[in-house]
């Protein structure tokens, strides 16, 4: 080391750079403030335009909204009026009256903050007492001070954390509240069913019920401890100022610090939206992964990872720009706030202390060192206090906005309950709709009527896109008719079953059908639901209604023998095996289950919606056949030949929005059947004329 010196001092080069570096290291040393000040200033003017850059990229940037309504776009999750009207509307729900448990919680709530308010303007006191019997030697006065500062740890650790004990519960009340009010709106009227088939507004109704709830409850507990308190602290701890340093002063400095909390509210961007829209595509990344759970089978066998991996990388980078996004607009308004809150106030304060021992304010020029002293450090420790206050109230602001976001997602949900359970519906239609005749008819209403058998009356089937796939239909089953529905993919046979059931909306004619519990509807991929085996046979009854009912596990058992699935039960464990049913039973396990279903419940009308697909002819008699004989009367969608035997009538739609509904006897049965078998042949020629089609072709090349 020593070497490389000597060389490098020896060296031409830098014997002829050294005077230079020596009198540059002069200029600097002579122009050091002034070239600090620049870079201070440099630093300065770079701040702001980085604050200045922020906000123009806030103002550029508008987060995505699922409104459609430009209006209501404009206005969402902003600190409003309308923000306060949909807090309002929200805070009917968690805290429905002054006799509540929740405005019980509360009132407990602000007596502890009232008492560690109290407690701290007491400890300001004591803190200043106890300085000053140090700064004047008097150590009886210190001990007795610190003995009382040790025995006001005790309340005051105490309402600490009750407080945030309190803060807790609140966040959990308002959540219980919230969520039993949403899921009474949710299950009832179909209303689960209708948001999200026949609305557009929300997609993931999961996510708004699990996720923002508790964001909203949170965050309403939350502000409630960040506002209340500190502004209480404010009264207090300046009515104890002005007391001590003069009322002036104190007018001084609030007018400063208005101006100033002015300035930053300013130049806050609108946390609120960003947090909505930040709620939005969280929501759109979990209903992209539920789906992937959901469908995980049929991506398995397709090998699909690659195109559902690519799906979810898109819908992640979404949210994380946007959650970057957020980040870097916290980093200058941060700055901000902190220069403000901290450092400018603190000056102030500073000043404020200052003036009792400066002036005559407060009698403090005349006064002892001790009493000095005293006064200082109370009024500096009130006046932090003080500061920490306002400035909690300021950061409350953010938390205002994050709150008004979480309300506006909320209040979202609760709008479209209301609309969709009035029947107003927005889903963005099909081109089809925009004939004159479609708008008409999805403008209007038909009938329904209570009835003892199910009577369509010219009722159009529209889909909830707006297509009118039949313009008017009508039908009619008794008890001892047994329907069958045929026609090609998509022409709305299942359709016709919504709107019997309740889901679709009847846009004209009338519907006449019996009680809901009349009619059961067993669909192709029948719904097991989570709970035992029993269960799934009893499903929508719960073991209370089967013990009214009178039937036991045996005459479950001797149903599952009907449908040759009596195994099942030793196989799985018993009748009070859980399991997911959906995976453990096999397609025709699932179907076999289903139709047990139908027999334990009997009802008058079945619709039986392709449900027998996957089980053997011979089981599907013996169902056909028990259901019948239990009197059942059945609608079925089928496009199995084998099935046209247990049905007396036929409703044949051409896919074109006609149809045909008529008796089917013996000879028309045989000829449809002749007809089925004629193209069923052809279509069996098909692949031999292709592949003839395909040798010539290359005897030819
Ligand atoms: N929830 C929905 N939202 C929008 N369109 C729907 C919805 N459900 C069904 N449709 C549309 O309604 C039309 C009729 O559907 P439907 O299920 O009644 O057909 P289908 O005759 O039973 O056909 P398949 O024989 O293939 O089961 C289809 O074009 C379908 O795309």
């Amino acid at each position: 080391m020593t070497n490389v010196i000597s060389t490098l001092a020896s060296s031409p080069l830098v014997a002829k750079l050294l005077p230079h570096a020596f009198r540059g290291y002069q200029t600097y040393r002579r122009h050091r403030t002034t070239i600090g000040r620049s870079l201070f200033l440099l630093f300065i003017v770079r701040s702001v335009l980085s604050i200045r850059q922020a906000v123009i990229q806030f103002q550029k940037y508008q987060p995505k909204s699922t409104s459609s309504d430009p209006a209501k776009k404009k206005k969402k999750a902003d600190v409003d009026m309308a923000f306060l009207k949909q807090l309002q509307r929200l805070l009917k729900i968690v805290m429905p009256g002054l006799a509540s448990k929740e405005f019980g919680m509360l009132v407990v709530h602000s007596g502890f903050l009232v008492f560690r308010t109290i407690l701290s303007v007491y400890i300001a006191y004591l803190d200043g007492r106890i300085v000053s019997a140090l700064v004047q030697g008097k150590v009886r006065d210190f001990v007795i001070g610190i003995l009382w500062w040790m025995t006001v740890a005790v309340p005051a650790t105490y309402t600490n954390s009750m407080l945030t004990y309190m803060q807790s519960k609140l966040a959990l009340q308002f959540r219980t509240r919230l969520t039993t009010f949403i899921h009474k709106q949710y299950l009832t009227d179909m209303t689960f069913y209708t948001m999200s088939n026949l609305d557009d507004r929300i997609k993931n109704a999961d996510q708004c019920i699990t996720v923002d709830t508790m964001k909203f409850s949170n965050s309403l507990s939350e502000l409630y401890s960040n506002l209340a308190k500190p502004i209480l602290d404010v009264f207090i701890y300046n009515y104890q100022l002005s007391r001590n340093v003069g009322l002036e002063g104190v007018l001084a400095i609030s007018l400063i610090i208005r101006l100033s909390s002015l300035i930053v509210r300013t130049y806050t961007p609108s946390f609120g939206k960003l947090a909505a829209a930040e709620g939005h595509l969280e929501g759109e990344f979990r209903f992209r992964h539920s789906r992937i759970i959901e469908n995980a089978e049929e991506i398995a066998l397709y090998n699909g990872q690659e195109i559902e991996k690519s799906v979810l990388d898109k819908s992640y980078q979404n949210l994380i720009r946007h959650v970057n996004r957020i980040f870097r607009l916290r980093v200058p308004h941060g700055m901000l706030e902190d220069f403000i809150i901290k450092y400018f106030w603190g000056a102030g304060g500073l000043l404020l202390c200052a003036m009792p021992v400066f002036f005559k304010a407060g009698g403090g020029a005349a006064r002892s060192v001790g009493a000095r002293t005293e006064g200082f450090v109370t009024n500096r420790r009130l006046l932090l206090s003080s500061s920490d206050a306002v400035g909690r109230i300021m950061y409350a602001y953010k938390e205002i906005s994050e709150l008004a976001g979480y309300t506006s997602r909320v209040v979202d949900l609760l709008d479209v309950f209301e609309d969709v359970k009035a029947g107003r519906y927005q889903k963005r239609l099909v081109s089809s709709v925009s004939t004159d005749a479609n708008a008409k008819q999805l403008q209007g209403r038909g009938e329904i009527k209570q009835s003892e058998n199910i009577e369509f009356k010219d009722v159009p089937i529209v889909s909830p896109n707006g297509d009118v796939l039949v313009p008017k239909l009508t039908f009619h089953v008794k008890p001892g008719m047994h329907l069958l529905i045929v026609g090609p993919n998509g022409c709305g046979k299942s359709s016709l079953f919504r709107i019997l059931g309740g889901l679709w909306p009847v846009y004209g004619g009338t519907v006449n059908k019996p009680d809901h519990k009349d009619i059961f509807y067993i669909p192709q991929r029948p719904y097991l639901s989570l709970g035992t085996l029993r269960d799934q046979i009893l499903y929508p009854d719960t073991v209370q209604d089967m013990a009214a009912r009178g039937v036991t596990d045996a005459d479950l058992l001797d149903i599952l023998k009907v449908v040759q699935i009596e195994n099942v039960v030793e196989r799985e464990g018993g009748w009070d095996a859980e399991k997911e049913w959906s995976l453990a039973l096999s397609g025709g396990d699932k179907q076999r289950i289903a139709m047990a279903r139908l027999f334990y419940h009997a009802p008058r009308y079945a619709i039986l919606d392709e449900c027998t697909s996957a089980v053997s002819m011979d089981i599907e008699k013996i169902m056909y056949t028990h259901a019948t004989a239990l009197g059942i009367s059945l609608l079925t969608v089928s496009h199995r030949p084998s099935l046209w035997q247990y049905h007396n009538y036929i409703l044949q739609y051409d896919g074109q929005g006609g149809y045909v509904f008529t008796k089917l006897d013996a000879q028309k049965r045989l000829a449809l059947q002749e007809e089925k078998n004629a193209i069923e042949a052809k279509l069996l020629e098909i692949p031999k004329l292709e592949a003839r089609l395909q040798e010539l072709q290359e005897t030819q090349a």
